[in-house]
C-alpha cells in the first residue's frame, strides 16, 4: 500500500455516549478544525443517525482542510455493536454499550469461557452476540462488528475488520494476538471479525467516499479504538502511573501499568497499550445521571454554591437504571439516591461526593489487584470542568488530579492515525 506523502492532516472522529466529534490535527499534533453533533440516547440507537452524523461531521469540515487529509480513525462507544449482511446492511438495530439483554445468555457463556474472563458480563460484546445469535434476525447476519467497525466500512468498504481495544469485550486474546480456542469452536466463530492493532490502515476510503467530501484519494482509513481509551490517548498520560478518568455520561478509569489486571467480579480488565496495559473498569454512574436532575447550566450554577473542602454525608450509588459495571459488576445494582435533600445544592454535593468516593474505590481496588500504583489523575469529559468537583475527588486521592491536555476523545483517535502513518512512512 502506498502512504499518502504529502497531505499535511489527519481526523479523528469521536462516537461517545451522547455525541459525535470530529477533530483535524496537523502533522505536529495541532488541532485545526473541529466538528461536533450532540444526539438523544434515542438517535444514537439509530444506524441511520450514525451513518447521517457521520457524514455530516466530514462535511462540516472546511473543504480546505479536508483536501488534505491523510488519515482517518474512527473511536466508538465499547461493546456498541451490530450485526449485518454481507453488503454490510445492519439486520437488526444496534446493541448499545450498557445494553444489559446479555443477562439472559450469561450461564450459558459461564460454561463457553474461563472462568473470570471478561466476557462474563451483562454488556459484553460476545454476551451480545451469544445473544443475537438466539433472535430470528440471525440467519441473515454474516459479520458481527463494533460501532467504530461498522463506521470506517462506510469509508473503506471493507467489511469484518475491527481493532484489540474494541475486540477485548468480544473475547480476542491481546496477550496472544488471536481468538482463543473456546471462542473458535463455536457456531458464531465465521461472524467474528479480523483483529488488527489499532490504528493499523485497513485500506484507503472508496473512490464514492472521497469524491462525495472532496478527500484525497489516497486518503488512508485506520482501524480504531473504543471512546476511553481514545480519551486516554488525547489525555498526555504517558507514564505508567498515570491515569485517566473520564468524567462523561459514564465514569471510566484507566490506569497505565507495567502489570495486567483482571478481575471480572469487579469488572476489571486491561487493554493492551504497546507493550503495557491499561487497566481499568467502566462504570455507569457519571454525568448521565447529573442530567437527570440538573441542566448543564445548573451544574455550574450549584457546583460553585458547594463548600468541596467538606465531604458531603450523603452516600449514593448514583445510576441512571438499575446495573453497574465496576467496580461492582452486578446487572441488576439498584440505583441509591436516598435520602433526597429539599436543598437542590446539597444533593448535588452528595451526588458529586458519591461518584468521586465511587471512582476512589475504583483506583484503590485496581491497585489491590496488582496494577502499578496511581501517581497522577488527568480528568477527561463534561466534568472535567467543573472545580469544585475536582476539589472534592482532591480530598480522596493523595496524587494529583489535572486536566487532560486534549478533553476530546476524537484528538486521541486523530494521534493514533497520525502515528501509524508516520511510522509506515519511516
Ligand atoms: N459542570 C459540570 N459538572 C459536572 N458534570 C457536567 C458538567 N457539565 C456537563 N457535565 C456532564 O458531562 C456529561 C457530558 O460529558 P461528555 O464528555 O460530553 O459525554 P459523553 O461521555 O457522552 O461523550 C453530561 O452527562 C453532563 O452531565
Ligand atoms: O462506558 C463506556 C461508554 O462511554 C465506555 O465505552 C466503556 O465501556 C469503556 O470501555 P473500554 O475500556 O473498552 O474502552
Amino acid at each position: 500500500m502506498l502512504y499518502p506523502a504529502s497531505h499535511n492532516y489527519t481526523l479523528g472522529i469521536d462516537f461517545g455516549t451522547s455525541g459525535a466529534r470530529a477533530v483535524v490535527i496537523d502533522s505536529t499534533g495541532i488541532v485545526q478544525a473541529e466538528t461536533k453533533i450532540s444526539m438523544t440516547s434515542d438517535a444514537l440507537t439509530q444506524i441511520s443517525t450514525w451513518e447521517n452524523t457521520l457524514f455530516s461531521l466530514i462535511e462540516q469540515i472546511p473543504l480546505k482542510l479536508r483536501q488534505q487529509i491523510n488519515a482517518i480513525a474512527i473511536d466508538g462507544t465499547s461493546s456498541t455493536v451490530l450485526l449485518c449482511n454481507a453488503v454490510g446492511t445492519p439486520v437488526a438495530p444496534p446493541l448499545m454499550y450498557n445494553d444489559a439483554r446479555g443477562v439472559t445468555v450469561l450461564e450459558q457463556l459461564k460454561a463457553i469461557a474461563p472462568p473470570n474472563h471478561t466476557v462474563l458480563s451483562a454488556t459484553s460484546s460476545l454476551a451480545k452476540l451469544l445473544w443475537l445469535s438466539q433472535q430470528p434476525t440471525f440467519t441473515d447476519a454474516q459479520y458481527f462488528l463494533h460501532q467504530a467497525d461498522w463506521l470506517a466500512f462506510l469509508l473503506h468498504g471493507k467489511l469484518g475488520i475491527s481493532d484489540y481495544h474494541n475486540a477485548l469485550k468480544l473475547g480476542y486474546d491481546v496477550e496472544y494476538f488471536c481468538y482463543p480456542l473456546w471462542l473458535t469452536e463455536l457456531a458464531i466463530a465465521p461472524l467474528l471479525p479480523q483483529v488488527l492493532a489499532p490504528g493499523t490502515v485497513v485500506a484507503t476510503v472508496t473512490l464514492e467516499i472521497a469524491t462525495r467530501f472532496n478527500l484525497p484519494r489516497d486518503c488512508c482509513v485506520c482501524a480504531g479504538t473504543t471512546d476511553s481509551i481514545a480519551a486516554f490517548l488525547a489525555s498526555g498520560a504517558t507514564f505508567p502511573g498515570e491515569a485517566v478518568t473520564s468524567l462523561g455520561s459514564t465514569m471510566v478509569l484507566k490506569l497505565l501499568s507495567h502489570t495486567r489486571v483482571e478481575n471480572n467480579q469487579y469488572g476489571v480488565y486491561s487493554h493492551r497499550l504497546g507493550d503495557l496495559w491499561l487497566t481499568g473498569g467502566a462504570s455507569n454512574t457519571g454525568g448521565a445521571v447529573l442530567q437527570q436532575f440538573f441542566s448543564n447550566t445548573e451544574l455550574q450554577q450549584l457546583s460553585f454554591q458547594i463548600d468541596p473542602q467538606q465531604a458531603s454525608p450523603l452516600d449514593y450509588y448514583p445510576l441512571s437504571k438499575p446495573g453497574d459495571r465496576f467496580p461492582v459488576n452486578d446487572p441488576h445494582l439498584p440505583p441509591r439516591l436516598e435520602p433526597r435533600p429539599d436543598n437542590l445544592v446539597e444533593f448535588l454535593h452528595g451526588l458529586l461526593e458519591s461518584i468521586a468516593r465511587i471512582e476512589h474505590q475504583g483506583y484503590q481496588l485496581l491497585q489491590q489487584l496488582g496494577a502499578t500504583s496511581l501517581m497522577r489523575i488527568y480528568t477527561a469529559g463534561g466534568g472535567a470542568a467543573n472545580i469544585t468537583w475536582t476539589a472534592i475527588r482532591q480530598r480522596y486521592f493523595g496524587v494529583p488530579i489535572v486536566a487532560s491536555k486534549e478533553t476530546e476523545a476524537a484528538y486521541g483517535t486523530a494521534l493514533l492515525a497520525m502515528r501509524s502513518i508516520n511510522s509506515n512512512r519511516n
